[in-house]
């Protein structure tokens, strides 16, 4: 035998000299959920270790993520079910606690990266993240609100928007509002390929914003598809986006991998909180080293062609890192 691949196993030291893929705290961006009021930190049930937080906790997390070198944030509004309505009224109203809280969160951190959610389903009395009429989810009139939601909250001082809804023609509809109004420094961040996934049911949990009637499959994309991720990225990037996302990521490496191939647009996975829940109920039982296996998945992430990376795992993995 000539050739024995072991030999580069052979200590930590050659192992590390040969490591193709490295993961750093650069590489994330660590989704936050916000609470109406103040000294608010409520677990969420299906998530051990993540809170909804009310603005002054989250400063804090902030202040200590950022200290930890994570330097990219996507919050998450919490909205009580009394501000819901069919229109998302609240998602565009400029006095709403998400919107006041995001401006304190960029004037006390400017040089965090602060990104912010696109879609109704938060602030929607159907749970859906488009216009519900006669039980269908409609499309264009979705489009007016997205813009009016994109606006306010790029007044805000924000980074990135990240359009999670699946509309068409969302990315470019929403550039032309961006920049109309003299926003052309706002990034968008597509929720690009975004598959109708059984992995977002803690986030929903999270939010209370499970949808009241029906599905996301008219708007999300069919997990049986990957030729369909290059439509959706091939409209993406004609109409401006700034980065193509993967949702979720661990059951979606191979469309990870596609978009790396096919495009030139940095690429971002979602490593979603149904991926999370999943290792730490299992870390939690004592039936996986909930350390290693998070590594490892994350590593997965990076490998397959992601440049950045989502995750509620972001702050253990900069703790872990130290
Ligand atoms: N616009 C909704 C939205 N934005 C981010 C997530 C899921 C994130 C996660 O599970 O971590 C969802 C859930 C959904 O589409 O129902
Ligand atoms: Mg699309």
């Amino acid at each position: 035998m000539n050739i024995r691949p072991r030999r580069n196993r052979k200590s930590e030291a050659v192992r590390a000299l040969v490591q193709e893929t490295h993961l750093s705290v650069n590489d994330f961006i660590f989704p936050l959920f916000l609470l109406e009021g103040s000294q608010k930190k409520v677990e969420v049930a299906s998530m051990p270790g993540i809170y909804r937080l009310s603005l002054d906790n989250m400063l804090l997390e902030i202040e200590a993520c950022l200290a930890l070198g994570i330097k990219a944030f996507d919050v998450f509004p919490v909205v009580d079910e009394k501000h819901k309505d069919k229109t998302a009224t609240r998602s565009y109203d400029e006095n709403f606690f998400y919107l006041k809280a995001l401006k304190e969160i960029k004037q006390r951190f400017p040089e965090a990266c602060i990104m912010t959610d696109v879609a109704m389903d938060p602030y929607s009395s159907d749970g859906h993240d488009g216009l519900v009429q006669n039980g269908k989810i409609l499309n264009d009139e979705t489009l007016e609100i997205l813009g009016k939601m994109a606006l306010v909250q790029a007044a805000t001082g924000i980074d990135i928007l990240g359009p999670s809804d699946m509309m068409d023609g969302r990315v470019g509809y929403l550039r032309e509002v961006l920049d109309d109004h003299g926003y052309t420094e706002v990034s968008i961040m597509s929720y690009t390929a975004k598959y109708a996934s059984a992995f977002y049911g803690p986030f929903r949990d999270a939010l209370d914003s499970a949808p009241k009637f029906g599905d996301k499959k008219t708007y999300q994309m069919n997990p049986a598809n990957q030729r369909e991720a290059l439509i959706e990225a091939d409209l993406d990037v004609e109409e401006g986006a700034d980065f193509l996302m993967v949702k979720p990521a661990l059951a979606y490496l191979d469309v990870i991998k596609l978009l790396k191939d096919h495009y030139d647009l940095p690429i971002a996975a979602y490593n979603v909180s149904g991926e999370y829940a999943m290792i730490k109920a299992a870390a939690q039982k004592g039936w996986l080293d909930g350390d290693r296996a998070m590594l490892e998945s994350l590593l997965s992430m990076k490998r397959a062609g992601a440049d950045i990376i989502l995750s509620y795992f972001a702050k253990e993995f900069a703790l872990l890192n130290k």
